[in-house]
Order: C-alpha cells, then structure tokens, then sequence
C-alpha cells in the first residue's frame, strides 16, 4: 500500500498508541483499526463495562494476537490531573517503554440555544471534557516525550499527538455555541503547540488535529436528545458517517502525514475555508482552495443564516425568559 512516492507517515504495527474515548464511537472504531494495523492499544474511557467490551472487540482484531499487547485504563478526562496518573500507569504497563502516539478522542456535544437557562453549565462540562480533557493529556505526555534522551538515531521517529475537533469549528452552527468553543479551543493549542515543538528538534513531536462531521455514534444520539430544532435543519446539509468510516479516513490522513485532518468532502472544504495561519497540507492546492472558498462562504453564508432566520420567522422567535 505505501511504497516509493507514498510513504506511510503514520506507522503503528509494533508501536503503543494511548486512546482516549476509546470505548465507545469513533474512539472504539480507531482502537480496532490500529489493532489490525498491528499497534499495541491502551483504552482510556470511564465506564469499565464498555472498556472490558472494547478491549475484546480489539483483541479480536489484532494482527498478531501473540505479540500485540492490549489493556485499558479507567479515567475521567474532566478531573484535574487525572492524565499524571494514566501516563505513568500506561508507561509502567509499557514496560516503562515511552509511547508512540496519545490520540484525545474522549469528547461530547450537549447543543442548546446559549440563551438557554442550561447553556452555561452545558458550555462548563463541554470545556471541561473536550478541551481541558485533552490539553490535560497533551501537558502530561509532552512532559515525558520532550525530556532530553540520548537519541542514537539520527532521525528520531516522531511521537504523535492527536486532537478530536469537529467540522463545528471550521464553519459556525447555531445551537452548538455550548460545544463549539470547546473545539475551536483545541484548533488554537495544537496551532501553538506545532509552533513551539521547533524549540525540541531532538524529540520531534507531530501534532494533528481531526476535524470529523457527523458520527452516527451513541454521543450523536445523546446529543440529539438536546439539539434545537434550528440546528437539525443546518446539519440536513451533512452526510452522516459510521464510526468505522470515520476512523478510516481519519487514519488515512494521518499516514499522509496530513496536520489537519478531515473525514469528507465538505470538512476538507471547509478546512481549507478556515486556514488563516494553520499548517497546510498542501501549499499549494490548499491556498488555491482557499481563494476559491473565501468567494464561496459569501454564498453559503448567505444561506446558512438565510435558514436560520426563516427558522426563526416559521417557528417563532425563541421565548427568553429573564432569570426569576
Ligand atoms: N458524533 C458526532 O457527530 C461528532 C463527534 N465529534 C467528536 O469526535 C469524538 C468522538 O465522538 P463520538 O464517536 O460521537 O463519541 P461517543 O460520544 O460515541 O463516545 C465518547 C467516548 O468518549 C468517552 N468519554 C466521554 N466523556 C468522557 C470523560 N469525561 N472521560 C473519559 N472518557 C470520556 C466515552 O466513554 P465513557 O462514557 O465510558 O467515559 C466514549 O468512549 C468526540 O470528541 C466528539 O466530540 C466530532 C464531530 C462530530
Ligand atoms: C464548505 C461548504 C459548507 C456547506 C454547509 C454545510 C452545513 C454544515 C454541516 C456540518 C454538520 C456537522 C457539524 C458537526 C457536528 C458535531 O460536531 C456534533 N455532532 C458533535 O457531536
């Protein structure tokens, strides 16, 4: 599959790759695909249950079950300093071997109108989980990966560090105002981090950013619990992926060695739509489709908010009540 002109800048047989939110969703989907691609998988979720039925839906798909090792930590990513604890639990499992790559999946959505009396603990959890769930995780990894080793290799093998974002922070949905902050958040941490990791050419540290659309996962369906009807209509426009797709593509990016990664057509359209000053994939074409998408959004705004404004003439202005 990888060959002269294709190398695989994502190579996981024989590495140990941590996984947050790997119990459920796209999570579980991306433990099983980099079992099959030979990688060791450690699990991180909070529901043991789960873990003890992702762990053998894993082991099941090992490409070498007799070498491949695989276990799961219990964490919750919301609690300050929990990602200490499951670094070095996962190192110490590791046979105190560093790990190869941390991929923050762990995520969820609790979409309302933000003039809705639950919008600010909705935006409190949501920040807590998603992004402080992963900066965690990334302060605590750096800290082991970027420590001066005596590398003998000339050309270290890059660590991968890995963010879960959402199309949501590439293109403005209303409804999501409690969840969108929270991965727009990690769009400016991997930015920042990808700059500062040139202090650290010895320890080279890739970071990436997956931005899927919408996962046809168990947290779709919690979250659809909640979603105002407004944002409903806006997501008719998307094609709703399995997990297992998701993944897929996710991974492929990661072997093209893309820094910001997407799951479909739209999401890359609308990752070159948002660059500004993030890292290309490709200068070229990604600039070119820049130019193209700047003209664009003058049109798709104008239905976007165009929909959203009959939304609100045909159903009513949205009742907001002062606080008693
Ligand atoms: N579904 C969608 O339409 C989209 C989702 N995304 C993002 O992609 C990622 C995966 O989404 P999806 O597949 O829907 O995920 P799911 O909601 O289906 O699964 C979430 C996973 O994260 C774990 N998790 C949730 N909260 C915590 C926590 N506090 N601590 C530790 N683990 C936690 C869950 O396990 P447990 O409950 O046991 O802790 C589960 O394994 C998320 O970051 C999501 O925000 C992005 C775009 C669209
Ligand atoms: C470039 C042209 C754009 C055309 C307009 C496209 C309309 C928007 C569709 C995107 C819907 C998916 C949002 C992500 C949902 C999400 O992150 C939550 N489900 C989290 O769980």
């Amino acid at each position: 599959m990888f060959g002269l002109f294709s190398k695989n800048h994502f190579p996981v047989e024989g590495r140990t790759v941590l996984i947050t939110g790997a119990s459920e969703g796209m999570g579980r989907s991306v433990a099983v695909q980099l079992a099959a691609k030979g990688a060791h998988v450690i699990l991180v979720s909070r529901n043991v249950g789960r873990l003890e039925e992702a762990l053998l839906e894993v082991k099941a798909a090992a490409a070498s079950p007799s070498t491949q090792r695989f276990t799961y930590l219990s964490a919750d990513v919301s609690e300050p300093d929990f990602a200490a604890r499951v670094v070095a639990e996962a190192i110490a499992w590791n046979g105190g071997r560093p790990l190869d790559t941390v991929w923050c999946i762990a995520g969820m959505s609790t979409p309302l109108l933000f003039t809705d009396p639950g919008a600010m603990a909705a935006s409190h959890r949501n920040m807590s989980v998603n992004y402080f769930g992963a900066a965690e995780m990334a302060h605590a990894i750096l800290r082991e990966w970027l420590v001066p080793s005596p590398s003998t290799a000339k050309w270290p093998e890059p660590k991968h560090l890995i963010f879960t974002s959402s199309v949501a922070a590439l293109l403005p949905l209303a409804g999501y105002a409690p969840y969108t902050p929270s991965k727009s958040a990690l769009r400016g941490l991997a930015d920042t981090l990808a700059m500062e990791l040139h202090l650290y050419p010895a320890t080279p540290v890739q970071v990436h950013v997956v931005f899927p659309a919408t996962i046809i996962s168990p947290g779709l369906a919690r979250e659809n619990e909640t979603k105002p009807g407004v944002t409903v209509e806006l997501e008719k426009a998307d094609t709703p992926e399995t997990p297992e797709t998701v993944a897929r593509r996710a991974v492929a990016g990661l072997e093209r060695g893309e820094y910001f990664v997407t799951t479909s057509f739209l999401g890359w359209l609308m990752r070159c739509g948002a660059l500004g000053s993030s890292g290309r994939n490709s200068w070229v074409l990604d600039t070119l489709v820049a130019w193209v998408m700047s003209v664009a959004y003058f049109f798709v705004m104008w239905d976007l908010n165009g929909q959203v404004a009959k939304w609100g003439r045909t159903h009513g202005t949205p009742g907001v009540k002062r606080a008693a």
